[in-house]
């Protein structure tokens, strides 16, 4: 995945404002405003001034700029002020993409995550499809430093995506088996802080977030949905929370975002018997907003998501920030709750069982 140190220095900062006088090329107004917006944010913090008026277009973009980053902490602000000058040199790649990182800032198993950028769009793609692109701590991690990168770049809309057959089976199951008994504890708790910074990163992405859901989903990353504004469906995708089989309870706020999109009852089959759900019957509950067929689903679905990429895009964010943010504060509780009961779960015989079960599977068949 591509990335620069994790945290710019105070000199990193002063380059980078250096390097921004010597570019050649206007980078344009929308980028010009967002690292107005990241300056301010890592030199002042949040947002501190009067609203302007309506009539004073220049310097209302400004202060809706600067404010639309709400509560981003000066440090992250300051690296991706950084990330975004070091993207407009001239040193870097002409096209969108997102470059390959260095070789000595690569993450082990970083080509587990591939994330482009292109025509308005982010994409952030699960690539470990010889494991159903099942998640690892370092991918947990990576998908929140990519969120956080998403989140002040140029594009419209952020997409997720799995590449091969599935879209995703979910948490990597031996993620908790490497694990001494001595340290599981630890473990655990280092797990649930993992859980709850990960969806945290999805409550407050601020863009419209889309899944492309190319194939069977499993776990957290259909919890997540709930937390998505648009979920997209090849008819051959399947939607699957087996937490009770696993020992486990079910994360990713839809204890509460679940009940509310497809009724109680319908969430209990789901999150607590593990009733996996066809595409179609995940559109039918609220969970899928269309299915498409497998044949044509991804030039359909990517044809119509550059169309509204192509939106504009402060009024994308200011119009999901309208929906959204009445729920922001519930769902960080949520979180915190979901989490607390999850590090319970993960040291429970129940789960531990389970665990024990998927690893010797294959050995008993
Ligand atoms: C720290 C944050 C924690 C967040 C809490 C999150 C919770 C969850 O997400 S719960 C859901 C966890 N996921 C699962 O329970 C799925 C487990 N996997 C399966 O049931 C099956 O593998 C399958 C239904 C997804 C696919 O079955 P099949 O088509 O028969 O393919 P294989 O089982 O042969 O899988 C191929 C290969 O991939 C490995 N693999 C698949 N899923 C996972 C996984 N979730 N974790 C680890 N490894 C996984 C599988 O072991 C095979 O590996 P090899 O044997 O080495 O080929």
């Amino acid at each position: 995945m591509s990335r620069t140190a994790m945290r710019a220095s105070e000199k990193d900062f002063e380059n980078a404002r250096n390097q921004l006088k010597l570019l050649t090329k206007d980078p344009g107004n929308e980028v010009k405003l967002k690292l107005y917006a990241l300056y301010k944010q890592a030199t002042e913090g949040p947002c501190n001034t009067p609203k302007p008026s309506m009539l004073d277009f220049i310097n209302k973009a400004k202060w809706d700029a600067w404010n639309a980053l709400g509560s981003l902490p000066k440090e992250t602000a300051r690296q991706n002020y950084v990330d975004l000058v070091s993207s407009l040199s001239p040193s870097s790649e002409s096209s969108s993409q997102v470059k390959p990182a260095a070789a000595n800032e690569k993450q082990p198993g970083s080509e587990n995550i591939i994330v482009t950028s292109q025509d308005g769009i982010t994409k952030i793609m699960f690539n470990r499809p010889s494991k159903k692109n099942a998640i690892t701590t370092s991918m947990y991690k990576e998908i929140i430093h990519a969120l956080k990168a998403a989140s002040t770049d140029n594009s419209a809309i952020t997409v997720f995506t799995g590449n091969g057959d599935y879209y995703s089976s979910g948490n990597d199951l031996t993620n908790f088996t490497d694990v001494s008994p001595n340290s599981i504890e630890e473990t655990a708790k280092n797990a649930s802080i993992l859980l709850r910074e990960f969806v945290d990163a999805f409550i407050d992405f601020p863009k419209p977030l889309v899944a492309v859901i190319n194939g069977p989903a499993v776990g957290i990353v259909v919890t997540l949905l709930g937390l998505f504004d648009a979920v997209y469906a090849s008819d051959k995708a399947t939607f699957h929370t087996p937490f009770s089989e696993l020992g486990q309870s079910p994360e990713g706020c839809a204890s509460y975002t679940f009940p509310k999109i497809m009724g109680p009852a319908k969430a209990a089959e789901m999150l607590i018997f593990g009733k996996k759900l066809t595409a179609g019957e995940a559109c039918a509950q609220g969970l899928v907003t269309e299915v498409f067929p497998e044949s044509t689903f991804q030039k359909e679905v990517w044809t119509r998501l550059k169309t509204y990429a192509k939106l504009p895009t402060n009024s994308l964010r200011i119009s999901k920030e309208l929906i959204r943010s009445n729920e922001k504060e519930k769902l960080h509780a949520v979180n915190a709750e979901e989490c607390t009961v999850l590090q319970g779960r993960w040291l429970s015989e129940e789960c531990m069982n389970a665990l024990m079960n998927f690893m010797s599977r294959k050995s008993k068949l």
